[in-house]
């Protein structure tokens, strides 16, 4: 079957180069030249593990990529991967989407055989039926041999390959059989090599379906720090407490991690994008704002522990970790930042590290320290923070003695208590 995949960032990359791996035909379209150029030289302009692989394998052979549009109507199906930020009142922005589907109908509208577009990104519920199907249409001339689609994405960032060919679910969001057997043969060579769940529904109830997941699981973190907190206040050990929670199969083991709370490109953007559609038919998602409020607070938190041993006005704080979560270096929403925010702004002199994000938050805070490693922001530092899980965290141990007054507030339950180091951990 031969593709075509719009937007070549971290879905449009990951998916194009997983469908070629599969054995599609695929051409990836992107407005950014070096992007094209770096697919076709067989190099990730994202870094992903067994990304690079893949398109070593799959570039000039099975995968191609290119600025023009004109490989789309020679595909059979066509997959929009395009981002969809957020506006400042928390809604979603669709005008990067919005411009990509009409042109993507503008090159199907003489195509006289039948044509799916696919909508991958995130879209709120009434997106594909107001503003992206009449856009497809639009371009198209009328066509009406195209016909619009959503099978949304759940690959995480820092294991998108492996989550994109090992899924639990694929959701194919189409208004007709014909849709739904086309989503069916993109995806059968996946279902051939693993057991996932397919579930078949309309274009907005797909799209709600990836909201629904997004939200619930950024909820249950909040949930999850909520009572960590409260574990906190009464001293006891929230992990202690998850970790047997968790043993329930209707709670399950994971994500029941407690600490500064979650950031990155997804759960901030797409909570306050389903908070803002659901108000907009005058409904107000109150546990959804609670998720977001709780989670806004966590490192105010953190660093209220922190005050407790330390005057932050004229101290040296180490924070430990920038990015959003381990093995990444991207800091979008990262916790990092609230936290290095309200330091500065208590007048606390910051000294950061991390393993591959501090270049990234370097453009952010040019103006803070930035160490070349976890035992040199520890030197002379009169507290720490750790803000990321990072695997290299949990072998710091002689590096606090270095520390002008040894105390550290853990927000991910990383680092090893051990004597002659006050250790506070956020929600145990
Ligand atoms: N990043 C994730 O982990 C993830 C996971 C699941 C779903 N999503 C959703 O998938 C969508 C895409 O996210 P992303 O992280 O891949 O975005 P991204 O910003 O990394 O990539 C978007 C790409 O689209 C290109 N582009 C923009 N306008 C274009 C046009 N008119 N024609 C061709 N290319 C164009 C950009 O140059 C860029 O390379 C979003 O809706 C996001 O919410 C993201
Ligand atoms: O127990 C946990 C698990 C995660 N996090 C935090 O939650 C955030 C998100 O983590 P993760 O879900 O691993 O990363 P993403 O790459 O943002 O992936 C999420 O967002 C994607 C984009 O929509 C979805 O496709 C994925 O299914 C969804 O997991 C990070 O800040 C983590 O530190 C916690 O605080 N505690």
């Amino acid at each position: 079957m031969h593709i075509s995949v719009i937007g070549s960032g971290y879905v449009g990359t990951t998916v194009a180069a997983c469908f070629a791996d599969l054995g599609h035909e695929v051409t990836a379209i992107d407005i950014d030249e070096d992007v094209v150029d770096a697919l076709n030289e067989g190099r990730a302009p994202i870094d992903e593990p067994g990304l690079e692989e893949l398109l070593a394998t799959h570039a000039g052979d099975r995968l191609e990529a290119t600025t023009s549009y004109d490989a789309v109507p020679a595909s059979d199906v066509t997959f929009l991967a395009i981002g969809t930020p957020s506006n400042e009142d928390g809604s979603i922005d669709l005008t990067a989407l919005e411009a990509a589907a009409e042109a993507a109908g503008e090159a199907l509208a003489d195509k006289s055989e039948r044509h799916l577009v696919v909508i991958k990104s995130t879209v709120t519920p009434t997106s594909i039926g107001d503003v992206l199907e009449p856009a497809v249409r639009r371009g198209a001339n009328g066509n009406e041999n195209v016909e619009v689609g959503m099978n949304p994405e759940f690959l995480r960032e820092g294991s998108a390959v492996d989550d994109f060919l090992t899924p639990d679910k694929v959701v194919f969001g189409t208004d007709s059989e014909w849709a739904t057997e086309k989503l069916h043969a993109v995806f059968d060579p996946l279902l051939d090599e693993h057991d996932a769940d397919v579930v078949e529904t309309d274009p907005a109830t797909a799209s709600m379906i990836k909201y629904a997941n997004n939200a619930f699981l950024a909820s249950k973190i909040s949930l999850v720090n909520d009572i960590g907190n409260v574990c906190k206040e009464f001293g006891l050990d929230a992990y202690e407490v998850m970790a047997a929670v968790g043993l329930d199969d209707r709670i399950s083991e994971q994500f029941l991690r407690s600490g500064v709370g979650w950031g990155g490109s997804c759960f901030p953007k797409d909570v306050d994008a389903i908070v803002a559609a659901a108000r907009d038919e005058d409904y107000d998602p109150a546990l959804l704002e609670a998720a977001v409020e709780i989670n806004d607070r966590q490192p105010e938190r953190l660093l209220e522990l922190l005050e407790d041993h330390v005057d932050l006005a004229g101290a040296r704080v180490a924070v430990l970790g920038l990015a959003f979560k381990p093995q990444t270096d991207d800091i979008r929403n990262s916790r990092a930042i609230p936290t290095i925010e309200t330091l500065r702004d208590r007048g606390a002199e910051v000294v950061a590290y991390d393993p591959v994000a501090a270049d990234n938050m370097r453009e952010r805070f040019p103006e803070i320290e930035y160490a070349d490693s976890a035992a040199s922001a520890l030197e002379g530092a009169d507290g720490a923070v750790v803000v990321t899980d990072w695997d290299e965290f949990a072998a710091l141990d002689e590096e606090f003695d270095a520390m002008a007054d040894p105390v550290v507030v853990d927000g991910r339950r990383i680092v090893e208590r051990r004597d002659g180091l006050a250790y506070e951990g956020l929600t145990w």
